[in-house]
């Protein structure tokens, strides 16, 4: 067992150095078969019965077409789950995880002291053209520095399924497009440095998001 988290850490502390040159130079950084096809697989049955569960709510609201019949597009659905979550082991498997490459960044970022973070935001983009507008995660300094977001979308194809992911760095004229793939981890800066916008998705949509307080 100690061996395989001696390996675990190296991986980790290896994987913090990729993120912590990428953030610095791009704001953005994704790393992808994060954790494998197994644990992501266990990720991925554990949102699903959480969904099942019908703990999952909205949002966010969004005024339909007024012609629409019921006034709102539904948008995704979220859940928040912490440590006592019961039957979420896998998850706050990936949260700590999540936590020891953050760790490792914020050691090295003079500028931060990352000590804090949210509960994990599990969301479901439920299809049917649901999407999120063009927004800063933190637009108004309330200490969240790091958007920290885990994909469970396995063969996600978005010509056909839409859902990409579009950040539009400040002051540059480049484009991130971000495919929402299974077991791929994403990290950026939540700031106004980072305005993004999910396009809208076709077919239900998972990822697990974590916020890092400065
Ligand atoms: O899923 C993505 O690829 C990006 N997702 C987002 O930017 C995003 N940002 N802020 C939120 C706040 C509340 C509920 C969902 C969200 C949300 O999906
Ligand atoms: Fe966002």
């Amino acid at each position: 067992k100690e061996q395989y988290l001696s390996i675990l850490w190296a991986r980790f502390q290896e994987l913090a150095c990729y993120v912590l040159e990428c953030l610095t130079k791009y704001g953005i950084c994704a790393i992808d078969k994060f954790l494998g096809e197994a644990t992501g697989q266990e990720i991925l049955k554990e949102v699903l019965q959480l969904r099942a569960a019908g703990i999952m709510r909205q949002g966010q609201l969004v005024h339909g077409p007024s012609s629409s019949r019921n006034k709102y597009i539904r948008g995704d659905m979220i859940t928040w789950v912490d440590e006592s979550e019961p039957q979420a082991e896998n998850i706050q498997y990936l949260i700590s995880c999540m936590d020891a490459v953050v760790v490792q960044v914020a050691s090295k970022l003079e500028a931060y002291t990352i000590n804090e973070r949210t509960k994990a935001m599990v969301a479901c983009y439920p299809g049917h053209r649901t999407k999120y507008v063009r927004h800063v995660d933190n637009p108004n300094r309330d200490g969240r520095c790091i958007t920290c977001i885990y994909y469970l979308n396995k063969n996600w194809d978005v010509k056909q399924h839409g859902g990409l992911l579009r950040i539009y760095p400040e002051g540059s004229d480049q484009v991130a497009n971000i495919e929402p793939k299974f077991d791929r981890l994403l990290f950026f800066w939540s700031d106004r440095r980072n305005p993004h916008e999910v396009e809208p998705a076709y077919v239900e949509r998972f990822a697990i998001t974590v916020w890092y307080y400065d």
